[in-house]
C-alpha cells in the first residue's frame, strides 16, 4: 500500500524534480510526547489518509475504548507495515498539500536515538523537536536539538504538544519556549521557531486555534508549508561527484559520454569551464541532459548527465567543479563523528572502509581528540574511544584522497560514513570540520 498523497501535475513534478517544493523534516521526541499522534494528525488533516485506513482506526480506536479517534494508531500502523520483516531505523512518510510535498524521517525507537536520528536528520532541511507542556524541555530534547544543529539542520521547531491538559496557559507556554530560545542561542542555528499544539484535538496544527488567542505565530503546517528552504542550498561551490560514467557500447548513440550524478553543490551550466578531480584538467561542460530532456542549467538536489566538450578520462569517485573553486584533495580528516556499531567503540588504530559522496577509501583513525557530552555540551579530551551513540572529534588518515569540504559548507561534500569491512555495516557517520 502507498501512503503517497496527491497526484501532482506535470509542472508539479518538475517543482519536485528540482526539490524547489520539497521539505523533508525529522520527527525527535521522548516516549509519549505524542509523535505518532502529531504525524497521523498532519496526515489526516491534510487528507493524505485514504478512507478505508481512516475507517479500521475508528474501529480499532473503538475497539479499544478510546473515547478519540486515536491517531497514533495510523502512525504506529504504517510503522509497523515499513518494518515488517526488515530492520529500519527510519521510517518515511510522505503527505502533500498543495503548497508542498513533505518527507517525514520519523525516528522510532528510543533506545538507538543518537544513530536513527543522525540518520534521519543528515538530510533534512527542518527538525521538529517535541515536548509535552507538562514536563517542559526534558535531556532528550535539549540533546535532538543539540544533534539537529550538530547534523546542520537549518530550521528548527520546538512543538510544544498536550496544551489541552494544561489549559492553554499562555504562561507553561512562555515559560518553556524562553528555556527553550535561551539553550537554542548557544548552538549554532539561525531559524527556531516555537509552536503550542494539541495534537490530538488539533489545536494549531493545521490552522490557529481560537484557545491560543495570545499566540501570534503560524500554525504548524502552516510554518512547515512556508518555511524558506530555497536559499539553505549551496548555490556558490559547485560541486558534481561523478556516480556513473554512461556510454553506450552501440547503436546510434555509441559516440554518447556522459557523467550522471546528484548535483552536491553550486549551479552548472553548458559553456561553463569546469574541471575534474582528481586529474585536474579543464574543459567546459557541453551539455546537461535528465530524464526528461536538456536543461539550461542544474543544481542541488538535481540528478543529471553531465557531457564534456573534451574527452577526458573520467570514472566514478570523480568531482566536477570549477577551476577557481575546488576542494583540496586531503588524506588528513578532522571530522565529528557519531559512533553506531555496538559491537566495538571507535579507537586509535582501527580501519575502516569510508564511504564520501561516489568516492570509496580505506581510513585508520589516528587519533580521537575529544568525546562531547551531547547533554552539557561538555568536551571530554581524557576520552581515548567512542561507543554506541557517542559523539566525538576525530582525526583520520585515507588510503586515497577525499575530495571534501567541511561539513557546515557542504552537508554532502562534507559528510562520509564509515563502513566495517569485515561486516558491511555502517559504523559510523562523520561530519568533516576541517579537510
Ligand atoms: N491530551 C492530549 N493527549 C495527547 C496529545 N497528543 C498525544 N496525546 C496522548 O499521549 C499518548 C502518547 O501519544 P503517542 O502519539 O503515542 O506518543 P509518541 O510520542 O508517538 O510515542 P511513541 O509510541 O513512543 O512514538 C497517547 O495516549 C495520546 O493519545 C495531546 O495533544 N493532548
Amino acid at each position: 500500500m502507498s501512503t503517497t498523497g496527491t497526484t501532482g501535475t506535470d509542472d508539479e513534478a518538475a517543482l519536485v524534480h528540482r526539490g524547489a517544493d520539497l521539505l523533508r523534516f525529522a520527527t525527535a521526541g521522548s516516549v509519549d510526547d505524542g509523535k505518532s499522534t502529531l504525524i497521523g494528525r498532519l496526515l489526516l488533516d491534510s487528507k493524505t489518509v485514504f478512507e478505508d485506513q481512516l475507517a479500521s482506526v475508528e474501529r480499532a480506536s473503538r475497539d479499544r475504548g478510546d473515547e478519540y479517534t486515536n491517531l497514533a494508531l495510523l502512525t504506529d500502523g504504517l510503522r509497523a507495515e515499513r518494518e515488517q520483516g526488515i530492520t529500519i531505523d527510519v521510517a518515511y512518510r510522505y503527505f502533500a498539500t498543495p503548497r508542498r510535498k513533505f518527507i517525514i524521517a520519523d525516528t522510532p525507537g528510543h533506545v538507538q536515538y543518537t544513530r536513527n536520528m543522525v540518520t534521519g536528520a543528515s538530510t533534512a532541511d527542518l527538525a521538529l523537536v517535541l515536548v509535552d507542556a507538562r514536563k517542559g524541555l526534558v535531556e532528550q530534547s535539549r540533546r535532538h536539538a543539540f544533534l539537529a544543529t550538530l547534523l546542520q539542520v537549518p530550521h528548527l521547531v520546538l512543538v510544544v504538544n498536550k496544551m489541552d491538559l494544561v489549559d492553554f496557559d499562555e504562561e507553561v507556554f512562555r515559560r518553556i519556549r524562553d528555556e527553550f530560545t535561551d539553550f537554542a542561542a548557544r548552538l549554532e542555528v539561525h531559524d527556531v521557531q516555537v509552536v503550542p499544539v494539541s495534537a490530538l484535538e488539533g489545536d494549531n496544527v493545521v490552522s490557529r486555534s481560537a484557545r491560543t488567542p495570545w499566540y501570534e505565530g503560524p500554525s504548524l503546517l502552516h510554518h512547515l508549508e512556508n518555511v524558506h528552504v530555497a536559499g539553505d542550498r549551496n548555490l556558490v561551490d559547485t560541486r558534481f561527484p561523478v556516480q556513473y560514467v554512461i556510454r553506450p557500447q552501440s547503436g546510434r548513440h555509441r559516440d554518447y559520454r556522459g557523467y550522471a550524478g546528484q548535483v552536491a553543490g553550486g549551479v552548472l551550466r553548458p559553456g561553463d569551464e569546469v574541471m575534474v578531480l582528481p586529474s585536474g584538467l579543464t574543459t567546459r561542460i557541453a551539455g546537461i541532459d535528465t530524464a526528461d530532456g536538456p536543461v539550461a542549467e542544474a543544481f542541488p538536489p538535481m540528478s543529471v548527465v553531465v557531457r564534456l566538450e573534451d574527452e577526458l578520462d573520467v570514472s566514478r569517485g570523480d568531482m566536477v567543479c570549477r577551476p577557481h573553486n575546488a576542494p583540496t584533495p586531503t588524506q588528513d580528516v578532522d571530522a565529528m563523528v557519531c559512533w553506531m556499531d555496538e559491537s566495538a567503540p571507535l579507537a586509535p588504530g582501527r580501519k575502516y572502509a569510508v564511504k564520501h559522496t561516489t568516492r570509496s577509501a580505506r581510513a585508520v583513525v589516528k587519533e580521537v581528540q575529544y568525546r562531547l557530552d551531547t547533554d552539557t555540551l561538555h568536551r571530554d579530551e581524557s576520552a581515548d574511544r567512542l561507543g554506541l551513540n557517542d559523539i566525538g572529534r576525530v582525526r583520520l588518515r585515507t588510503t586515497t584522497p577525499l575530495l571534501a569540504d567541511e561539513y557546515r559548507r557542504n552537508r554532502t561534500t562534507g559528510g562520509f560514513v564509515l563502513v566495517d569491512e569485515a561486516t558491511n555495516r555502517t559504523v559510523g557517520a562523520g561530519m568533516i570540520t576541517s579537510a
